[in-house]
């Protein structure tokens, strides 16, 4: 491909490589893909949608957006106890966009395609008058009838969290000229995680027959544990002092307290929260010392409903951010 790109070319050049370990996709040269379930396991099925202005920047690299793409679907896969195997795209490029920029995007979709050894396996091209749009639908599979659900919680049960909360979050914030103290490498480390998260995708599946509930973390630990507990029935408490902390998130909250509701509500994390029996334990641990995913021991579902946070001194807090949201309505409590 060469000056301006084509529609086919882009397809046929660009993307078609990606879908070559599967032969359902046709070197995606037909109508649609076929797909085989192998015996004994159920396909679970995610879609996520990013939009330039929205979820990234429209001058991030293209092929951090590609990959970033890739791997907020990942998460939610992973968060089901699933392993992925296959995506689908559907891009709707800005008018104009440049050769340059379609191969850089394709490369990073193709880095995450080996690395979590998937398939691109169908989707759709069009053009936009707006923002470049991206939707990607991730397909993974579990053992059938053991997917980790929102609803699986059972009162007792602790909280758990995988790798560390709100870097990403205040990631955004210095991106956005905020959070100006930051050392440089502490800033590159959070403007990392937020342009790149990290999947979970090896401890997912490693949780079923351990987790009892699971989802990712996406808009934010509060509002996103309150979907969990709703769905369970339950309340959850967590404690502040047990939240996981990188050094730069630390460091940026220790400064400055109001950051603290970004990490509460911020979003962007992409971890796993999961809940699990109490005499699961050891060997929950035992699962952070195999895969290197630090899993920290965050709170405890028990009767009742909505997410109370509990402060050094064991008092529940007012929470200012619990979560992102689209849309709201004005005078509605979150
Ligand atoms: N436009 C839509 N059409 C159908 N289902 C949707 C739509 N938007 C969201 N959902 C469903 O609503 C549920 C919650 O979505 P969401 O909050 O985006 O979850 P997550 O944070 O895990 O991505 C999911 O089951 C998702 O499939
Ligand atoms: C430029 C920019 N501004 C703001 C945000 C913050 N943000 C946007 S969407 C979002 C929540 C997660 O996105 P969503 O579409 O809700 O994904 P899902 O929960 O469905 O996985 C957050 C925290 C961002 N990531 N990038
Ligand atoms: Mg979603
Ligand atoms: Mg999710
Ligand atoms: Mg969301």
């Amino acid at each position: 491909m060469s000056g301006a790109p084509d529609e086919f070319d882009l397809i046929a050049q660009l993307f078609a490589p990606l879908s070559a370990s599967y032969p359902g996709a046709f070197n995606l040269t037909d109508d649609a893909a076929l797909m085989d379930v192998p015996p004994g396991r159920q396909v679970v099925l995610t879609m996520d949608a990013m939009v330039a202005g929205v979820h990234f920047f429209a001058d991030d690299p293209a092929d951090l957006i590609a990959r970033k793409l890739v791997r907020v679907n990942l998460s939610d896969l992973a968060a089901k106890g699933a392993v992925p195997f296959a995506v689908m795209l559907a891009a709707a490029f800005p008018q104009g966009i440049e050769a340059e920029w379609l191969r850089a995007f394709a490369d990073g979709l193709g880095q995450d395609v080996a690395e979590f050894s998937i398939a691109l396996i169908g989707g759709d091209t069009v053009s936009t008058p707006g923002p470049l749009t991206l939707s990607l639908t991730a397909f993974g599979h579990v053992p059938t009838g053991r997917a980790l659900l929102r609803s699986g919680a059972r009162a007792g049960d602790l909280i758990w969290l995988s790798g560390s909360l709100g870097d990403s979050a205040l990631g955004l914030r210095a991106r956005q000229g905020q959070l100006t103290d930051l050392n440089p490498l502490h800033r590159d480390f959070l403007i990392h995680r937020y342009l790149l998260p990290q999947p979970r995708v090896a401890l997912g599946p490693a949780l079923i027959g351990v987790a009892s509930a699971g989802m990712d973390i996406s808009d934010g630990l509060v509002q996103d544990l309150g979907h969990l507990a709703r769905q369970s029935g339950l309340a959850a408490e967590i404690r502040l002092a047990d939240l996981p902390l990188s050094v730069a998130a630390r460091t940026a909250t220790e400064n400055n307290n109001s950051w603290l509701a970004c990490i509460l509500g911020g979003g962007d994390d992409y971890e796993i929260a999961f809940t699990a029996d109490p005499a699961q334990t050891q060997r929950i641990r035992q699962l952070a010392d195999d895969s290197g995913v630090a899993l920290s021991a965050i709170g405890q579902m028990t009767a009742g409903q909505g997410v109370a946070v509990m402060d050094r001194q064991g008092k529940a807090m007012e929470v200012a951010q619990r979560g992102w949201r689209h849309f709201s309505n004005a005078g509605e409590q979150p």
